[in-house]
């Protein structure tokens, strides 16, 4: 297949070469036999690399499977996702994830697969399989309720790092959670809710002693660590100056969406670490702008719009957002603070890197063929409704995203967007 003409996100016009699986060529014109398309005009990306998604398989399909949740992805121009281990039952024996692997199979783009830390957790068996990662490591409850203690968290960090495996932190101190504040949370239900409690409850200053605390241990123990969805410009500077070995990401909704959104969203816009203040989202969305962020991840948690039609204390935590990063950064370009260039560091090379997938992130011969076309001058709005995860709704809806085109996995397309149709392959784990 010949990609011709295509815009690269630093502005050059290249034709690129796709050779089985892989990125032959990538030059001026360029010929080669097989499919020619036209990409005058438009904007070609390495495929996203999303670090952070929750694919509930096994254990909750009611909310996502992995056939709804990669076709999200591919929609969305992301081609590698990694999945975390909140899982049922969570991912913390090597059966564990031998059981996700399974699941996995029906994935449409490649992924990693992460292990988990409970008391009754295995390292033994879980580091005898390709985990992706150790992580995200919960140092309070959240979805799934894997919150743990100090001491086994240094354990598991020492471990990990015996094993050459990065460790992934959810870094909040639940000790220093509000519990006053969540007497405000009130009695209304879904976007009926008032929601701003929950930012109280769970209070930046939860997240900032946290990281500065997984950091020290992480150093300490000489690990790679990398801070999950870093809310608070406070944690992502402690993070930018920690040494190279501790890396973070930030969520597509702490850039885009704050505590003010919350009267809209209500029990929509519950997530863990919640949404923060104007001020505070744009300090964090200024760090991101300035490449002081490692790389952006979305988090993407599913949860069936039923359960989040409840009152704030029941409701539960997470939103949904694979499809939607890549579209919501790219409208950011046209009339916000970020660039082309930006957005693929923050969403492909920087993740590929962090991670150490040397064949991912990059349009350059020999990289694997995963790629996403995009038009800039065709915005579209986000409707949770015509997104493909199966929880069908966006705390993003009615802005400005822009969807790709087609995205191949690996040379091979696994997306259409002017049919909306989906190819039929099979992702691999990258890890295997
Ligand atoms: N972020 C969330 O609010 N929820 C995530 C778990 C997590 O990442 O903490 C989920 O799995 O639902
Ligand atoms: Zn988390
Ligand atoms: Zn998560």
């Amino acid at each position: 297949m010949l990609v011709r003409n295509a815009t690269l996100a630093d502005g050059r016009v290249r034709d690129v070469r796709i050779e089985g699986e892989r990125i032959d060529a990538v030059g001026r014109d360029l010929t080669g036999a097989g499919e020619v398309v036209d990409a005058a005009e438009r904007l070609l990306l390495p495929g996203a690399v999303d670090a952070h998604v929750h694919f509930r398989e096994p254990g909750a399909p009611h909310k996502e499977t992995w056939r709804t949740g990669s076709r999200s992805a591919a929609a969305g121009g992301v081609t590698t996702v990694v999945d975390q281990p909140n899982t049922d039952p969570p991912t913390t024996t090597g059966a564990a994830y031998d059981q996700k692997e399974l699941c996995a199979d029906d994935s449409l783009v490649d992924y990693g697969i992460n292990g988990g830390v409970t008391p009754d957790w295995d390292p033994e068996t879980l580091f005898d399989r390709p985990v992706f990662a150790l992580g995200e490591v919960f140092l309070a409850d959240s979805t799934g309720e894997m919150g743990i203690d100090g001491d086994l968290f240094e354990d598991a960090v020492h471990r990990a790092s015996e094993a050459g495996v990065p460790v992934t932190v959810h870094a909040e101190d639940a000790t220093l959670f509000d519990e006053s504040a969540r007497d405000r949370a009130g009695e209304g239900t879904g976007r009926g809710a008032n929601a701003d409690a929950w930012s109280a409850y769970r209070a930046a200053e939860a997240e900032i002693a946290a990281v500065e605390r997984a950091v020290e241990i992480g150093v300490d123990a000489g690990a790679r660590l990398h801070i999950a969805h870093t809310s608070t410009p406070e944690a992502v500077d402690i993070v930018a100056d920690a040494p190279d070995t501790v890396t973070c990401e930030v969520t597509p909704h702490h850039c885009l969406l704050s505590r003010d959104d919350l009267r809209d969203l209500g029990t929509f816009g519950r997530m863990n670490p919640p949404l923060r203040s104007e001020k505070r989202r744009v300090a964090l969305y200024d760090r991101v702008v300035r490449g002081r962020v490692d790389l952006i991840a979305t988090d993407h948690a599913p949860h069936a719009r039923a359960e989040k039609e409840t009152t704030l204390l029941d409701a539960p935590s997470g939103v949904p957002g694979v499809e939607t990063m890549v579209p919501l950064l790219l409208a950011e370009t046209l009339d916000g603070p970020l660039t082309a260039e930006r957005v693929r560091d923050l969403t492909a090379a920087t993740p590929a890197e962090t991670f150490g997938l040397d064949r991912k992130g990059r349009v350059e011969a020999g990289m694997d063929a995963d790629l996403a076309l995009y038009d800039l001058d065709s915005p579209r709005t986000v409707r949770g409704s015509r997104l493909h995860s199966k929880c069908g709704w966006t705390p993003f809806e009615g802005r400005p995203g822009v969807f790709p085109e087609w995205t191949l996995v690996r040379g091979e397309r696994v997306y259409d967007g002017a049919m909306d149709t989906f190819g039929s392959t099979d992702g691999a784990n990258v890890r295997r």
